[in-house]
């Protein structure tokens, strides 16, 4: 990891692709929005590909696979509101807990980080999701994509966080899963560090610009922790 100038003092996590892999869940309340609109299933391999950019845009994709783009706007609202109907639903059953994931946080926690949640999944989602995992203790703050005016790539949720923490964004790390994260980082001038497990749009993480990929949370810890002891 690159010099910084001190110690990270929060870290800043994303949620679908680096603490839970939702897809299992995403999958079955997609087929289930396309089964009412009479569409034929799709993989959860399709599906990987779309997470990352929000709800709104998942949809659009979903229903992209069969419609044309006047298509696709006339169906958007019911979609939509069905999708919301089976996701909520099925929120949590499958989707499961990457491995390390409560031993990295419970590490950044033991490194007296303070942390927050920002993900662009709805909060709606996000909230009964992390409560249900068992997640929701751990974080200060949870941001979802509909909170602020502008959603990851952007910044502002990032710099919404250092700011209700009072911290600059070089004392800050976010740690994600695809380009979304590292680009918001980077553009909020906060440290980035990236998980190779997760959903980055079909692309390798090694092509996301980041200062160090982690194969898990408690790998994120370590890295941290010998960033703090140079940098104390
Ligand atoms: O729901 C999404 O689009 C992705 O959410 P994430 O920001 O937690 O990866
Ligand atoms: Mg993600």
């Amino acid at each position: 990891m690159r010099a910084g100038n001190g110690p990270i003092r929060a870290a800043i996590i994303d949620l679908d692709g680096t603490m839970l892999d939702t897809v299992p869940d995403f999958h079955v309340a997609i087929n289930g929005m396309r089964a009412e609109f009479n569409m034929g299933p799709i993989s959860e391999e399709q599906i990987k590909h779309m997470v990352g950019k929000g709800s709104e845009n998942l949809i659009r994709g979903v229903l992209a696979l069969d419609l044309d783009a006047a298509g696709v706007e006339q169906d958007f609202a019911a979609a939509m509101l069905s999708y919301q109907r089976h996701y909520l639903a099925v929120n949590g059953i499958h989707s499961v807990l990457y491995p390390d994931v409560v031993e990295g946080l419970d590490a950044l926690r033991g490194l007296g980080l303070r942390l927050a949640c920002v993900t662009n999944k709805p909060l709606a989602f996000a909230a009964p999701l992390l409560a249900k995992k068992g997640l929701a203790p751990y974080f200060e703050v949870v941001y979802g994509g509909e909170c602020l005016p502008r959603k990851k790539p952007d910044p502002m949720p990032l710099l919404r966080v250092c700011a209700d923490f009072g911290l600059a964004p070089e004392q800050v790390v976010a740690i994600g899963d695809s380009s979304n994260d590292a680009e918001a980082a980077r553009a909020a001038g906060c440290f980035v560090l990236t998980v190779p497990y997760g959903y980055n749009h079909g692309r390798a993480i090694h092509e996301t610009d980041s200062d160090g990929i982690v194969n898990t949370l408690l790998d994120a810890a370590t890295l941290i922790s010998s960033h703090n002891t140079t940098a104390n």
